[in-house]
C-alpha cells in the first residue's frame, strides 16, 4: 500500500503541507543494475515459489526504504556528476552528441533500461525518431527515451486550476503517478502560484516533466489572450527552462489562415493552447508570433537541451471534426517546424489528437510520419467514441492502444474527469493504470522483446492458484487483492483453487488441473499416447466381440438384462 508521511516544510513551504506516499509497491523491492558506474533502478516483484520477475521502474527513490526522502532539499543531483560531453557545433543536446557518434551516459542509462543495445538508443536519436528529454537543469531525472523502437510510454497531466488549488496535492499526485508508471508528467497548472508549484514538482520529480508555457504567459496578462506578446513569452520559456522543464508544448502551428478552417467543427478549438493562439491572431490579425519567432526560440531550447513538443492546437474535440482539413493543414506546419527545430540540433516530438473513431486512427500515424521525419508522435488518447463522459479513460484508452500499436511513441493520459472537472489523486492513478493497459498491450503487439514475460509469469501464477504472486505481478496490486479478498478474506483462500466466481466444484482451471494430472498418471499426455490408446480400446473391444461369437444381438442373460 505503501504509507503516507507528512512532509516537513520550511517557511517557504505552502501552509497546507499535505502528504507524500513512500515505500515499495506491495511485493516488490527497489533493485538496481549496476551499468559500470551508473545505477538503474529496477522494480523486482518476489513471487512465493522463489522465483522473481524484474519490470521497468518509473517510481523513483521514494519506493526505496533506503532513500532519505526531504521534499524541502528535493531529490539528489544524481546527473550533475554523470560526464557531459563537449558541444557539437554550439550544440549541447543529446540529438547532436547522437548525430556525432557519442553515447551518453543518458544512452547508456536508458539501454539498461530498457533491456536493449546502447547504439540503438544513439541511431534513434540521432535520426529523431526518438528523443531523450532532459533539461540540463534538471538533473533530479532518471534519464528515459520515446520512440516507436522502445517500449511505448505514458505521460500523466497534473497540476491546479483557478478553481482547485494546493501545492502539497499536486506534488503528492506527481509521486502518485510514477508510482503507478507514469513515464513523464506535465504540471498544467493555469491557477496560482504557477512558478512555486512547478518548482516543488521540479526538485521532487525523478521523471522528466513538460509544461505549457502558454498558460503561465497567459495568467500573466490576467488571462487576455489579445495582451501576451512575444516578449512576455520568451521570458516565461527562459524562467520555466532555469527552473528545468524537460520538454514544452509549444503551439506553432496555429497560424492565422487557419483559423477559419474550425468554423464550421462541431466543438471548434478544444485545445487550450490553440484557441489562446487564435485569438491572438484574429484579435492583431498578424501571423502567429511563436511561428514567428520560432528560430529564437530553438535557440533557446537548444541551450537547455529542451525538446519540442509540438502542439495540436488544432485537434478534433468531437467524432465529427477528427481528420479533417484544419487538422492536417496544422500537421503540415508543424513538419517544417521539425525541420527547422532538428536544423538546431533540438529534439522533436509532435502532438496528436484527440478524438478519432476507430477507423480513422491509422491514417493519423501514417501522415505525421510522413510529415514530420517521424518524429515521435505523442498522443492525447484518442477517444474512440464521445458518448461516455466519466468514462473516458476507458474510450480513450482503447484508441490509444490502436494509435500506439500503430507506431505512438508516447500516449497522454485520459482520466475518468476528462471534460467533467479537475482530477484529483485517485483519477490519476485510474488514469495511469488503464494508461499502462494500452501502452503494454501495444507492446505486445508490436513483440517488444521482454513484454511478454509479465503476462506469461501472471498466466503462471493465476493457473498454478498462487493467488499472492497473481495479485503482486498486477499493475495494481493493491485493488486486485482487496477485490479477490472482498468475499474470500481467509488466509487459506490465497492457496485454494477457486475464487468467489464459480466455486470450488466449477473452477474450469482447477477442473482442468486435475485433467492434466489424470492424464499424466494414466500416460495420456501426447495426441499419440490418446490414438494408442483409443486403437488399444477398439482391439480389446473387438476381441470381446469375437469371444461373444461375432453377434450384434446378444441373449439378455449374457449382458445382464433383467
Ligand atoms: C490536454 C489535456 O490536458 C488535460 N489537462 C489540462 N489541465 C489539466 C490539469 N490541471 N490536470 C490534469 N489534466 C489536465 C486535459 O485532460 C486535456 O484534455
Ligand atoms: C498529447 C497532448 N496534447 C496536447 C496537450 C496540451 O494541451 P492543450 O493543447 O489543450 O493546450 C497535452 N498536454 N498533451
Ligand atoms: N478533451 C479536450 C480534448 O480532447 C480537452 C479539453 S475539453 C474541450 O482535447
Ligand atoms: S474541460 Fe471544461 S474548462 Fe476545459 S474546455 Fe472543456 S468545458 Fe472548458
Ligand atoms: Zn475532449
Amino acid at each position: 500500500m505503501g504509507t503516507r508521511v507528512s512532509a516537513t516544510r520550511d517557511s517557504s513551504a505552502p501552509a497546507d503541507s499535505g502528504f507524500l506516499t513512500l515505500g515499495p509497491i506491495e511485493g516488490s523491492t527497489k533493485h538496481y543494475l549496476s551499468v559500470d558506474d551508473l545505477r538503474v533502478p529496477q522494480r523486482r516483484i518476489h513471487l512465493t515459489n522463489g522465483e522473481h520477475l524484474d519490470v521497468y521502474d518509473t517510481s523513483g527513490p521514494y519506493t526505496d526504504p533506503s532513500a532519505h526522502i526531504d521534499v524541502e532539499k528535493g531529490l539528489a543531483p544524481t546527473r550533475d556528476s554523470w560526464h557531459r560531453p563537449d558541444p557539437i557545433d554550439g550544440a549541447s543536446t543529446q540529438l547532436a552528441w547522437a548525430r556525432a557518434g557519442i553515447v551518453t551516459d543518458e544512452m547508456r542509462f536508458i539501454a539498461a533500461r530498457e533491456g536493449v543495445d546502447a547504439e540503438l538508443v544513439r541511431s534513434e536519436v540521432a535520426i529523431g525518431r526518438a528523443v531523450i528529454p532532459a533539461n540540463h537543469r534538471h538533473p533530479e531525472s532518471e534519464p528515459m527515451i520515446i520512440g516507436k523502437r522502445f517500449a511505448v510510454k505514458v505521460n500523466a497531466n497534473i497540476g491546479n486550476s483557478a478553481v482547485r488549488s494546493s501545492i502539497s496535492d499536486e506534488v503528492e499526485k506527481m509521486v502518485w503517478a510514477t508510482r503507478w508508471g507514469a513515464d513523464t508528467i506535465m504540471d498544467l497548472s493555469t491557477g496560482a502560484d504557477i512558478h512555486t508549484t512547478r518548482e516543488w514538482i521540479m526538485r521532487n520529480s525523478p521523471v522528466p516533466v513538460g509544461t505549457v508555457p502558454i498558460y503561465q504567459a497567459l495568467e500573466k496578462v490576467d488571462g487576455d489572450p489579445a495582451s501576451l506578446t512575444w516578449e512576455l513569452y520568451r521570458d516565461t520559456v527562459i524562467e520555466q527552462a532555469e527552473q528545468g522543464v524537460d520538454y514544452m508544448t509549444v503551439h506553432a502551428g496555429v497560424l492565422l489562415r487557419y483559423v477559419p478552417l474550425t468554423a464550421k467543427r462541431i466543438t471548434g478549438i478544444v485545445s487550450r493552447g490553440g484557441s489562446i493562439m487564435a485569438a491572438w491572431c484574429l484579435a492583431h490579425h498578424r501571423e502567429s508570433f511563436l511561428y514567428k519567432h520560432f528560430d529564437e526560440l530553438c535557440e533557446i531550447f537548444r541551450r537547455y537541451d529542451i525538446t519540442f513538443s509540438l502542439g495540436d492546437g488544432l485537434r478534433p474535440g468531437s467524432i465529427a471534426d477528427a481528420n479533417d482539413e484544419a487538422q492536417f493543414a496544422e500537421l503540415r506546419t508543424l513538419g517544417e517546424l521539425t525541420t527547422i527545430a532538428k536544423s538546431h540540433g533540438v529534439q522533436v516530438m509532435i502532438e496528436g489528437p484527440g478524438h478519432v473513431p476507430m477507423h480513422k486512427i491509422a491514417e493519423n500515424v501514417r501522415v505525421e510520419e510522413e510529415l514530420c521525419e517521424e518524429a515521435p508522435f505523442y498522443t492525447l488518447g484518442p477517444l474512440a467514441t464521445d458518448i461516455a463522459p466519466a468514462y473516458d479513460h476507458i474510450t480513450s484508452a482503447i484508441g490509444a492502444a490502436m494509435i500506439a500499436q500503430a507506431g505512438t511513441a508516447m500516449l497522454c493520459y485520459v482520466t475518468p474527469k476528462e471534460h467533467l472537472g479537475l482530477p484529483d489523486r485517485d483519477d490519476v492513478k485510474i488514469g495511469v493504470i488503464t494508461y499502462k493497459i494500452a501502452a503494454h498491450s501495444a507492446d505486445l503487439a508490436k513483440g517488444h522483446p521482454r513484454a511478454q514475460e509479465r503476462d506469461d509469469a501472471l498466466s503462471k501464477a493465476r493457473f498454478e492458484f498462487r493467488w499472492t504472486d497473481q495479485f503482486n505481478l498486477a499493475l495494481d496490486p493493491d485493488t486486485a487483492r482487496a477485490y479477490h479478498d472482498e468475499t474470500l478474506p481467509a488466509e487459506p483462500a490465497k492457496t485454494a483453487h477457486f475464487c468467489s466466481m464459480c466455486g470450488p466444484k466449477f473452477c474450469s482451471m482447477r477442473i482442468s488441473a486435475d485433467v492434466r494430472a489424470y492424464a499424466e498418471e494414466h500416460g495420456l499426455v501426447t495426441i499419440e499416447d490418446i490414438d494408442r490408446t483409443i486403437a488399444e480400446g477398439m482391439a480389446a473391444k473387438s476381441a470381446e466381440f469375437a469371444e461373444a461369437g461375432n453377434r450384434v444381438y446378444l441373449p439378455l442373460e449374457t449382458v445382464g438384462g433383467a
